[in-house]
């Protein structure tokens, strides 16, 4: 709800947070209220050039709009002659990315990698049924709360961090569908599929399809071409074969995701 017009003399602008493809992202304060946000700033130059200026539209209508513990809250915008400014919740703990390098073997215990699955699975509900699909959610994109708790935080830019390790600049193609490799329309259900590409690569410390040469991703994505370690337990097997199916419609609906008996067995 674009209540205030909102611009730059408002805020104290901090340190920078990282490097977006169409601009960075800055640590700022509103001046009155001291309150922490994260403003993200395209470069209209850049913008217009990649002719992505409605998905910038489509991505502002779309996030300004949506309410859940584990989607990153868009308070409002602006914009000057020269840039648009996204203001953003503000995630103390960094991105999922960052902490899973930070893990012994790169690669998260199955009990905390069930929460984050949990809580990317009834992210994706909401989104599903306010009609919002296909929001890559690698580990870039995935920003930690101050008690750690997961939020979905991508406009579908594909963000790359100042170091971060896929350097391919439209993104990573680890995380395509067999349905996008294959070139046809993406469903909700492609969301699923990377639910579990996600679940892998937390489980492994690396995705399932990686391969140093694009075209053989693809091949090993058509193909379900994946190994397991042998300590990846059987009940996480058994849900990664149930998210990782080529057929979109084979895979497993979310609501029998979040009552699986892998996701809730931390519960006990
Ligand atoms: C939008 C947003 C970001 C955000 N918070 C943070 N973003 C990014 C990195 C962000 C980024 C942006 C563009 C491209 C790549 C990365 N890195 C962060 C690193 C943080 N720290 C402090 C906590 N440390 C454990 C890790 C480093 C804290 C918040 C961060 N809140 N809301």
């Amino acid at each position: 709800s674009q209540k205030k017009a909102w611009s730059l003399s408002n805020f104290d602008i901090g340190r920078m947070l990282g490097r977006g493809k169409f601009g960075n992202v800055y640590m700022a304060r509103e001046k009155e209220s001291k309150f922490v946000v994260a403003l993200k700033v395209l470069f209209k130059k850049q913008v217009f050039a990649d002719n992505v200026e409605h998905q910038v539209r489509r991505e502002i209508e779309i996030q300004s709009h949506l309410r859940h513990p584990h989607i990153l809250r868009l308070y409002g915008y602006f914009h000057d002659n020269e840039r648009i400014y996204l203001i953003l919740e503000y995630a103390p703990e960094g991105t999922l990315f960052k902490e899973l390098t930070k893990q012994p073997n790169r690669r998260f215990p199955e009990k905390q990698t069930s929460i984050y699955i949990k809580s990317l699975a009834s992210a994706l509900i909401y989104l599903h049924e306010k009609e919002v699909i296909h929001r890559d959610i690698k580990p870039e994109n995935l920003l930690l709360g101050h008690k750690g708790e997961l939020k979905i935080a991508d406009f579908g830019w594909s963000v790359q961090e100042p170091n971060s390790r896929r350097h391919t600049l439209c993104g990573t193609v680890d995380y395509l569908s067999p349905e996008m490799v294959s070139g046809k329309t993406h469903t909700k259900s492609v969301d699923i599929w990377c639910l579990g590409v996600l679940m892998y690569e937390l489980l492994v410390g690396y995705a399932p399809f990686v391969d140093r040469e694009i075209k053989e991703t693809y091949k090993k994505i058509l193909k379900l071409d994946y190994k397991l370690p042998d300590y990846v337990s059987k009940a996480a097997a058994h849900l990664l074969g149930k998210l990782l199916v080529v057929n979109p419609e084979e895979r497993l609906p979310l609501e029998r995701v979040m009552i699986h008996p892998w996701i809730n067995a931390h519960k006990n």
